[in-house]
């Protein structure tokens, strides 16, 4: 099976100032100012054409970070992702534009992508009637619920037709009707062998719908492969996790946090 994404060696990491002195201190001076932390640690890891990936991990563990990153929206501090075809990402902030109505939204996306005003004006009303957002299409997207946002969002990338998609926790916010519909699609995609990356709270959903689990554990990769190898073992440690202490967990958190950190 052909590789559709090839995630090479891959590390982010994001400055933490603890006053603003600092911030501006590191701005100003040759001198490195702060603390830098990994969002991300040397991650490796491909996927074939047609994989459905579930990205799991605990809150923090860096999974939008990586998401981000697929889909070339922030770039790795190092390593290399190497993307065979056109990618979306589907998040609940997937980069809609606030001051722009929906239906302006929908075409400053698509000229983005490289579609011209024909087909531009073909797909707008197939992407507004996804959406069933009413006349809201209309209205500045700033004033969208979260739910409403994401709609918009997942009915502009499904409709662009991409060959690698990336929901990061899209369908959390919507109800449940709309999750079906994009479920239903996903499927379809999942059917004309797209790879799919896909975040989500709900561990039900995740084995339901992916074939491959990719553990992301505080920056790094814990395991990658078949769900049914990977997940029991995430489920073992969230167990274990919900076993300690208050004291415990603190001290727990900490250790990690503390590896996480890189000292200027
Ligand atoms: N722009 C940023 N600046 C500084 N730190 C960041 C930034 N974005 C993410 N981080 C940090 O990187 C780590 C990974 O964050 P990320 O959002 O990728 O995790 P996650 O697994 O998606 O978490 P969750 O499940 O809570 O959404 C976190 O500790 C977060 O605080």
């Amino acid at each position: 099976m052909p590789k559709s994404v090839i995630v090479h060696h891959v590390t982010k990491t994001y400055k933490m100032y603890s006053k603003n002195s600092e911030k501006l201190l590191d701005l100003l001076s040759p001198r490195s100012h702060g603390k830098s932390f990994y969002a991300l640690q040397d991650i490796s890891f491909d996927a074939n054409e047609g994989d459905v990936v579930g990205i799991i991990g605990v809150n923090g563990s860096g999974k939008s970070t990586l998401s981000n990153i697929i889909a070339g929206i922030i770039p790795p501090t190092s390593g290399s992702v190497e993307v065979h075809g056109e990618t979306a990402l589907i998040a609940i902030q997937s980069g809609l534009k606030g001051e722009l109505s929906g239906r302006e939204n929908i075409e400053l996306k698509c000229l983005m992508l490289g579609f011209n005003k024909r087909q531009i004006k073909e797909m707008t009303p197939q992407i507004i009637e996804f959406a069933d957002i009413g006349d809201f299409i209309d209205q500045p997207v700033k004033s969208y619920s979260s739910g409403m946002k994401s709609r918009l969002g997942f009915a502009i990338s499904i409709h662009i037709d991409p060959d690698i998609l990336v929901i990061d926790e899209a369908l959390s916010v919507g109800d449940q009707t709309f999750a079906d519909k994009c479920l239903d699609k996903m499927n379809e995609f999942k059917a004309r062998g797209k790879t799919i990356f896909f975040i989500s709270h709900s561990i039900t959903q995740m084995k339901a719908f992916c074939e491959k689990a990719l553990w992301i554990q505080y920056g790094q990769v814990e395991q990658y492969g078949p769900m049914e190898n990977v997940m029991p073992e995430y489920e073992k440690f969230i167990k274990k996790y919900k076993k300690m202490t208050k004291e415990e967990k603190k001290a727990f958190q900490n250790s990690v946090r503390q590896k996480r950190m890189i000292e200027a």
